[in-house]
């Protein structure tokens, strides 16, 4: 393959040049946010991007990388931040690297045993989701959230780990004061110990 370099657009959160884009609309993020009936509501005001991918895949070979750009709208749900759906590494013991562009946010990680972490992420920051760590961005501002990221190419996505488990444990909240909190979330199921040894059996 070839060396290259590709340009990041801040201000529209693109990657010139990549390999692959997608983007996720409301209605592909249905039973992610805690109020049903505000969701309802905008959706039937329309279907806006809540996020869009763009990235370079050069293949999936191990020791190989993958990067890209995300952008994400800023909007909230009733009183809940936009998010990207979230996932664990289907290779479980794979890193990943997020660095701030624009924008306010947060990462919000978990671990299979249902431990929490909350962390900033403003521009030039740099971002660092050890492996085994779920992990979910949220927008927290009134602008895109704009962030660079990388990981290992064949680490995969296993999407439905949050979905088992009813959720992740905290919801990310509007405080009513330009800020935000975290709340338990009430639908949330901690994971089994034989869920929690799957995902240590996930490492190569
Ligand atoms: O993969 P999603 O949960 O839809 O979120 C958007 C994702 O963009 C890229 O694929 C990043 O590598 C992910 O870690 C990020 O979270
Ligand atoms: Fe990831």
């Amino acid at each position: 393959m070839e060396p290259l370099c590709l340009q990041v657009d801040v201000a529209k959160g693109t990657l010139a040049g990549g390999s692959g884009r997608y983007e996720k609309r409301l209605s592909d993020l249905g039973g992610i946010y805690a109020d049903r009936q505000a969701f309802e509501a905008m959706l039937a005001e329309g279907d806006p991007v809540v996020y869009a991918v763009e990235d370079l895949k050069p293949n999936t070979h191990p020791g190989d990388m993958i990067f890209g750009v995300t952008r994400m709208r800023p909007g909230k749900i009733g009183a809940e931040f936009f998010v990207t759906r979230g996932h664990i590494h289907a290779t479980g013991n794979r890193p990943e690297i997020y660095y701030g562009e624009s924008g306010t946010g947060l990462m919000q990680l978990e671990s299979p045993a249902g431990e929490s972490r909350l962390i900033e992420i403003r521009p030039r920051s740099v971002c660092y989701v050890p492996p085994f760590w779920i992990h979910r961005s949220i927008n927290i501002g009134h602008d895109d959230l704009v962030m660079t990221f990388a990981y290992p190419a064949d680490s995969g996505q296993d999407y439905d780990i949050i979905a088992r488990a009813g959720g992740m444990k905290q919801r990310v909240i509007d405080n009513g004061q330009g800020g935000w909190t975290a709340i338990d979330n009430p639908t949330y199921r901690p994971r089994t110990a034989a869920e929690i040894e799957r995902v240590w059996s996930t490492a190569a």
